[in-house]
């Protein structure tokens, strides 16, 4: 393989592409990576020119590396510039002239640091899989006045998205010596069709303390080719990505189309998601934060419903596929009677149903606190009403299931039961997601951050970092999207929740029967709580042990 021919052929204006960007490397006959390898990296600058755009969109791109060890030991590997660009040159590491750290005992993570996915063992279980141990490396791939860096923000708001963008900036200047930060404004959209912002700690000092994010966001709009162009003109060899699970399979593909034209550009995710629906890492950032300012609305909700005769409080919260927000708002309030999730199916009329536990709830009590959760209820809504809208992302818009449920009680009690109740419905949605992330999510982010940079630095690239099992890890993308985490209601911490509001499981005989006879991985756990399940990855074991 050889030359993609002459330099790129169109630019943006005073932007050519770095001497460093573009690797300059030869045709690869063995690797001194232990990994299989079937990309060869391109010579030196790209043309835009029609061959050669074919010629890179047919290349191959790495295959996932995953290395085997002893006693089922199985490390799911993230990319390595070293994996495509043979002889790329190395430097030591400038964080140990750093007099910040020169107290600590060990400046580095050993090369052979991998972090267990599976910390629930039995004597015999077999080791598992295993990611990269995130941190500083003793040796860097990029002399600190090389980088050019950008990042970006996309998808929906979450606390501390903020945070994240201060930290990325202040590791980079501060560890690192980068001084050439670029914030890419409103989404991805932003690398082909917004000017761009020069970050300095400066001017990251204080925007932690609000919400949102500086360099604003979007949906829809991701084009690989257009974008990776941009990152090329602009000469941008580290791209920070924050956001949720369709920002990571943006991500994915914005560096494999780096990888398939061989360009030196480390491109990192970092998981922003105010549902925590993003698999294998403990929870998101920003999702404390989110709980604690739910707990105001359920709060009111409480104070309304108790104040009045029959007094129901209604609060709706996100949680598009995934009802973590309500499960964790509930089980911290206390005051909530009813929790409802997408993941658990619930029907409104007849025995079991959910207006009859009201009804009887009420006359026990006085009052009830029912907190649903966005996208739960969504295939009885979707009964009465059609719906096939979707946002520019493409994620389907919901329908409300507040208003809806609102009005099947009202009918309810006032109809054939003539009952009188007091609904107050309250819809705290976006103000639990556009307020400044608490304390223990910003030193959350500034992790998060950190591990970002020393990845990017030490020549990683095609990752999303994550705290997995309480330590900080290098993922591959692939990992992270390839499903959306969800509550397992088969899981203790659901039947917590069952336990703690009192309320019935609404389930029907046969989905139990259903998701018993289900046999479901369930891999990775928030808080991991399902000791069962992990032992023995089946829902089947998981319910029949719990
Ligand atoms: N499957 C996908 N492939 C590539 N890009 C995607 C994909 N899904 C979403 N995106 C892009 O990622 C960005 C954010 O996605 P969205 O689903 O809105 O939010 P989030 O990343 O928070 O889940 C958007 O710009 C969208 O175009
Ligand atoms: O109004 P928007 O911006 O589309 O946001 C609404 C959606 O954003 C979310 O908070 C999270 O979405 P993402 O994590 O995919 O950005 C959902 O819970 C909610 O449905
Ligand atoms: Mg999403």
């Amino acid at each position: 393989m050889g030359s993609l021919g002459s330099p790129r052929s169109t630019s943006i204006p005073n932007s050519k592409p770095s001497a460093t960007q573009n690797a300059q490397v030869s045709e690869l006959e063995t690797s001194p990576s232990p990994f299989p390898r079937n990309l060869l990296a391109d010579k030196t600058h790209m043309s835009r020119s029609e061959s050669a755009k074919k010629k890179i969109k047919n290349k191959e791109i790495l295959k996932p590396k995953i290395v085997t060890g002893d006693v089922g030991y199985v490390l799911e590997d993230v990319p390595h510039f070293s994996d495509y660009i043979p002889g790329v040159p190395s430097h030591p590491n400038p964080l140990q002239d750093n007099p910040a750290y020169s107290v600590v005992k060990q400046y580095f993570v050993d090369v052979d640091d991998t972090v267990s996915q599976k910390i629930v063992v039995k004597q015999n279980s077999k080791k598992g899989t295993h990611f990269r141990r995130a941190g500083p490396r003793q040796k860097v791939y990029f002399e600190s006045d090389e980088v050019q860096a950008c990042i970006v923000t996309c998808g929906g708001l979450c606390p501390g998205l903020n945070t994240v963008v201060r930290e990325l900036v202040c590791a980079l200047f501060d560890i690192y010596g980068v001084t050439k930060i670029l914030g890419i404004k409103g989404g991805y959209k932003g690398f082909y069709s917004c000017n761009t912002i020069e970050l300095t700690p400066k001017k990251v000092n204080d925007i932690h303390k609000r919400g949102g994010t500086i360099l604003g966001t979007s949906r829809g709009g991701h084009d690989t080719v257009k974008i990776v162009d941009a990152i090329q003109d602009r000469g941008i060899n580290h791209v920070y990505i924050i956001g949720g699970d369709g920002t990571q399979k943006g991500a994915a593909m914005i560096y494999e189309e780096i990888q398939r034209r061989g360009l030196k550009v480390a491109v990192v995710g970092i998981p922003k998601t105010i549902d925590n629906d993003i698999e294998v890492i403990d929870k998101s950032f920003g999702f404390d934060t989110a709980v604690e300012e739910a707990q105001k609305a359920i709060y009111a909700a409480h104070v309304e419903a108790e104040s009045h005769e029959n007094g129901i409080g209604l609060v709706k919260l996100m949680g598009r596929n995934s009802g973590f927000i309500a499960m964790y708002a509930t089980l911290a309030s206390r005051d909530v009677d009813c929790c409802l999730i997408p993941e658990s199916p619930f029907h409104l009329e007849g025995e079991g149903g959910l207006l009859e536990f009201i009804e009887k709830r009420l006359k026990e009590n006085g009052h009830m606190v029912i907190v649903v959760a966005e996208g739960a209820g969504q295939d009885l809504i979707a009964d009465s009403l059609r719906n096939t809208n979707h946002d520019a992302s493409g994620n389907k818009l919901l329908l409300d299931v507040g208003l809806w449920l609102s009005q099947k009680i009202k009918e309810y009690f006032s109809g054939k039961k003539k009952m009188r109740v007091n609904l107050k419905y309250i819809d705290p949605t976006y103000m639990i997601r556009a307020v400044p992330s608490n304390a223990s999510d910003n030193i959350y982010c500034t992790l998060l951050a950190h591990s970002a940079v020393h990845g990017a630095m030490a020549g990683y690239t095609g990752f999303t970092v994550g705290s997995v099992n309480g330590r900080h890890a290098y993922i591959p993308y692939h990992r992270i999207t390839e499903k959306q985490k969800k509550v397992v209601i088969t899981d203790r911490m659901w039947a917590r929740l069952l336990s703690s509001t009192n309320q019935p499981s609404f389930l029907s005989h046969e989905f139990i029967k259903n998701v018993k006879g289900e046999e479901t991985d369930l891999g990775s756990h928030f808080y991991l709580e399902n000791e069962y399940a992990l032992c023995n990855g089946s829902i089947t074991d998981a319910i029949e042990k719990m």
